[in-house]
């Protein structure tokens, strides 16, 4: 796929631009009118809107996005290191990389390709990275937007080094939401998690329903792998449908922290809730030759559909 050349196959538009830091970025859309826009820094989907052009990723009006500093906003890639646990820089490297397009990449299962558009990206280390993080793997990244406007990523980290090596992971995916504190999420309660606010101590949730009313950080364990984020004042329910990921972290600043965060505005963090599927507490082990998958899916429902449809979240 060469510079900003734009490819239009028959099921669905796919088209590659420059972002305004002259680096590539793929546009996906549906024939619905809804689209995601994914960047090559970082392979970080910067934008993903319903058929309405509504976004429905935050990204904070400061978000510096200059190579080598990832945006905070969309959603990056954490690997092979979530936050700080570990010796790489915050969140590792992948979300600060230069990622290329496979130009021929593996079709879609044949059950799922009708009207679905997508792309891989692909991530392999430099000399210079091995010299960082001494393991070489190969990281293909599917993004892949359907006709009803679901986003899906699929990850796959293969091994191909001579000995294992272990990482954690994340879609860190920033949410726009209408009002933090008229935001409830479902599908966590009852589970433990650790507090990163109190050095990771381990909780066990107590809440009918998490919602918020001061900072969080958390890291909540072996979730199940549908849950639901539902936004009263906007009536719709973001779903998030996972495999391969345990941990579910949620993030919110609130007002203090923010203030202290340069790329955020005043109140911003109203608008913005962390709910990120993860590998964190029990990092991934990959053997020589082996690949190592993980899935999400993002859809967003009308919050009058799930409540007429009560199992449908008490079951999550
Ligand atoms: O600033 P970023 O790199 O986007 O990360 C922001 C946040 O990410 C995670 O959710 C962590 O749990 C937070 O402690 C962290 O501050």
């Amino acid at each position: 796929m060469g510079h900003s050349a734009a490819i239009w196959d028959q099921r669905a538009a796919i088209e590659v631009t420059k972002d305004w830091n002259g680096i590539n970025q793929v546009v996906l859309r549906s024939p619905r009118g809804a689209s995601a826009r994914v960047s090559l820094h970082g392979g970080q989907v910067t934008s993903w809107r319903n058929d309405r052009g509504e976004e429905l990723l935050f990204t904070s009006s400061k978000a510096i996005f200059k190579p080598p500093k990832a945006m905070q906003g969309g959603i990056p890639i954490c690997f092979p290191q979530f936050g700080n646990c570990g010796s790489l820089e915050k969140h590792g490297f992948a979300r600060n990389k230069i990622w290329s397009i496979d130009d021929n990449p593996p079709p879609l299962p044949a059950n799922d390709s009708n009207g679905k558009a997508f792309v891989d990206l692909l991530l392999k280390p430099t000399e210079e990275d091995l010299k960082g993080w001494p393991h070489s793997f190969e990281f293909r990244l599917r993004v892949s937007l359907a006709t009803n406007g679901d986003l899906t990523m699929i990850s796959r980290i293969r091994n191909i080094n001579g000995k294992p090596f272990s990482f954690s992971f994340a879609y860190h995916t920033y949410l726009s939401v209408s009002d933090i504190s008229e935001v409830r999420i479902e599908g966590l309660e009852t589970l433990d998690y650790l507090d990163n606010l109190c050095q990771k101590e381990r909780f066990t949730e107590q809440g009918d329903a998490i919602t918020f009313e001061n900072e969080v950080d958390r890291v909540y364990l072996s979730s199940p792998n549908i849950i639901a984020v539902l936004d009263h004042e906007k009536k719709r329910t973001f779903v998030i449908r996972k495999e391969g990921l345990p941990d579910v972290v949620v993030w919110n600043p609130w007002e203090k922290k923010s203030k202290s965060m340069v790329d955020f505005g005043d109140e911003e963090y109203k608008q913005m809730l962390c709910v990120d599927g993860a590998v964190i507490e029990k990092p991934i082990v990959l053997k020589p030759g082996e690949e190592w998958k993980g899935r999400l899916c993002l859809s967003v429902v009308p919050s009058s559909y799930c409540s007429e449809h009560d199992a449908y979240l008490t079951g999550l």
